[in-house]
């Protein structure tokens, strides 16, 4: 079998025109980089892994999560991790009630709150699970999101911009925090980033998505 995630012969469409095509096989724990030029189409290729393409695009092609094919599985059903810029956290929860908030079903009370208080431990936060997400710093935020992603076991990750918002210490931090965890947990991720330092710390491949479309 096939570890990893590969996207085979996918094609994007945007209405009838070709928008991108790209066929990609990331390993366990490699980090593929997509760079490439504003509205080529790299968080519609994100959207498309995660079932999530906005109406009036269709996505050919299949995405093959461990060899298996999940292409038309729905979005909960797919196991795929993703990180935004903004971390979108409910502001009208706790820190700890954002973490059950992805956990899979299953478990004692108790047991499902000590997998959330080792988790927040394992990125620098243990008592944290009471605090408002308002109260929290743009990097403490940052990893909360991280810890909810990992809490709902994942089996690829996928970046997108996920640290452009933090200032340049903290998102070196972060970033080498989310590649630390990828390589642990043998995740396959895709990193989308306009980045250079991003797709560097990454050390694995880097592909610049050209323009299908003439604007
Ligand atoms: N929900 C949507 N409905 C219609 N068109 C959209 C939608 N989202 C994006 N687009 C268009 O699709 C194209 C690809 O957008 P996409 O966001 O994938 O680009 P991108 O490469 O991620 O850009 P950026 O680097 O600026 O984030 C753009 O022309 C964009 O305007």
């Amino acid at each position: 079998m096939n570890k990893g995630l590969t996207l085979r012969n996918v094609c994007i469409l945007r209405g009838q025109s070709p928008l991108i095509e790209v066929d990609y096989n990331i390993s366990e724990g490699e980090v593929l980089t997509v760079m490439g030029p504003s509205g080529v189409g790299k968080s519609t290729l994100l959207a498309f892994i995660t079932g999530t393409l906005p109406s009036g695009f269709k996505g050919m092609g299949q995405v093959l999560l461990d060899g298996e094919d999940i292409t038309s599985r729905p979005p909960h059903q797919r196991h795929i991790g993703i990180l935004f810029q903004d971390d979108l956290l409910f502001p009208h929860m706790s820190v700890g009630a954002n973490l059950a908030f992805g956990m899979p079903a299953g478990g004692t009370m108790t047991a499902r709150r000590a997998k959330i208080d080792t988790a927040l431990a394992d990125v620098g936060l243990s008592g944290y699970s009471d605090r408002d997400p308002a109260t929290l710093s743009g990097g403490q935020k940052a990893r909360v999101a991280l810890v909810r992603m990992l809490l709902s076991n994942p089996s690829a990750l996928l970046l997108d911009e996920a640290f452009s918002r933090l200032d340049a210490e903290l998102r070196a931090q972060v970033r080498d925090l989310v590649f630390r965890v990828a390589k642990e947990r043998k995740l396959p991720v895709l990193m989308v980033t306009h980045d250079g330092e991003d797709a560097k710390a990454a050390g694995g491949k880097i592909i610049e998505l050209e323009s299908l479309t003439k604007n």
